[in-house]
């Protein structure tokens, strides 16, 4: 944090119970020189990481589909969402972390794994930063079933689509998902399929 027209002046926490509610309150210098003393919440849950995986030979992706309640309780009927493959951070590098949640969410075991940009998804209310990478998967390299972590309560369907399929998905409203729509547009931008 180091811009000069910024002070903190102080951090509430209004929650920590999963991941953490701040309230903050600082000084901010407007363009004229004036201060003004504004508050706002951010809501820190930690970093991201996100892949889409693609087939040239078969023009294919993988996505994945769970519950996800906030859009449940957010105008989304049944709760469930296609999303491209993703995860927290916790302690690793972005690279790692999405090396280790694909394979336990879609089951393939992927070695080359290309960054291809990184981007805050809710500035407004969210801290995170979110890693986007995209790598080849082939069938050799499917190791498990996927589909998250027992433990986490995760319950995640796998699915290879057509790639055609995906993007026709976006205008359809059957894909929903800022980071996923974000994927499949670099794909096709990138000419990758
Ligand atoms: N018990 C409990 N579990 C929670 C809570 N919030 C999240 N979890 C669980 O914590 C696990 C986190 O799984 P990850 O795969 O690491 O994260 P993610 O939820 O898939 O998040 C990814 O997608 C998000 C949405 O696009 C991204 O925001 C995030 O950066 C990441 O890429 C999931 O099993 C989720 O259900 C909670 O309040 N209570
Ligand atoms: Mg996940």
């Amino acid at each position: 944090m180091q811009n000069s027209n910024v002070k903190i002046l102080a951090t509430e926490i209004l929650s920590d119970n999963w991941y953490t509610l701040r309230k903050i309150t600082y000084e901010y210098q407007k363009k004229d020189g004036t201060l003004q003393t504004q508050s706002r919440e951010a809501y820190d849950r930690g970093n991201g990481a996100t892949i889409l995986l693609y087939n040239r030979e078969q023009k294919t992706v993988i996505l994945t589909r769970q519950f996800r309640l906030p859009t449940f309780v957010n105008g989304n009927e049944t709760g469930m969402l296609i999303e491209a493959c993703a995860g927290l951070l916790d302690k690793d590098n972005p690279e790692d972390c999405i090396r280790r949640e694909t394979e336990e969410e879609t089951g393939y075991k992927v070695t080359a794994v290309r960054k291809i940009f990184e981007a805050y998804m809710s500035p407004g209310s969210v801290t995170e930063i979110l890693y986007f990478f995209v790598a080849a998967y082939s069938k050799a390299m499917k190791v498990s079933e996927g589909g998250g972590l027992d433990h986490e309560e995760e319950n995640i369907e796998v699915l290879e689509i057509g790639f055609e399929e995906a993007l026709k998905m976006i205008g359809t409203g059957e894909i929903k998902d800022g980071k996923t729509i974000m994927l499949l547009q670099h794909i096709r931008l990138q000419g990758i399929l």
